[in-house]
């Protein structure tokens, strides 16, 4: 489906800039707030879209310890059963405890239930989130209603675009 045919009402579009600054906003949120004298033992990243962020938050609070579970749920804006390709070691997660758990986005809160079912511990936190999906998230930045589609710098090019009035 080309991107410009939404289903959804309305699109919201994230630069580069946006999400750095959006991404750094989180880790600041989350600095001091782990169960260990403030500090986070580890972040995993939900793939793909999570990558950008977790990276962004790890290098803020100085987290070396990333790992990544991969989950495919969308194909295009088509929702899916969330499948979880690959995870990490146990022995690195455990039950989630000091871990912090990054995506992109939350939008039915689906893809964030399947994780938290395998680490009940840990702490869920993603740039954006729409309503259905808040409850499944502890910490996030920006809020953005539900019948909105969210474009990410990765999904998007810079084209031209016709002038206002058009051109003789
Ligand atoms: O709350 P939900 O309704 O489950 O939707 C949110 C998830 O959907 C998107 O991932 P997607 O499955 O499209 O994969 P991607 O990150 O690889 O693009 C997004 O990055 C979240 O991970
Ligand atoms: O609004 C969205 N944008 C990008 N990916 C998504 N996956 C679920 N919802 C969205
Ligand atoms: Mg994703």
């Amino acid at each position: 489906m080309p991107a410009e045919t939404l289903p959804h009402e309305k699109g919201f579009h994230i630069s580069w800039d946006q999400i750095h600054r959006d991404s750094r906003a989180l880790a600041w949120r989350l600095d001091g707030r782990g169960p260990d004298d403030g500090h986070w033992r580890a972040v995993v990243a939900i793939t793909r879209g999570g990558m950008a962020p977790a990276m962004i938050v790890a290098r803020e609070l100085d987290i070396r310890l990333v790992d990544t579970i991969s989950i495919k749920s969308y194909a295009h804006q088509t929702q899916g059963e969330p499948v979880v390709l690959s995870k990490p070691e146990d022995a690195m997660v455990g039950d989630g405890d000091g871990v912090l758990v990054i995506d992109d986005l939350v939008d039915s809160g689906k893809t964030l239930e399947v994780v938290r079912s395998l680490y009940p511990k840990a702490h869920f936190a993603t740039v954006y989130a729409k309503p259905q999906g808040e409850p499944m998230v502890d910490t996030f930045i920006t809020g953005v209603s539900q019948d909105t589609w969210i474009f990410f710098p990765w999904d998007m090019a810079l084209q031209y675009v016709q002038p206002y009035r058009g051109t003789d």
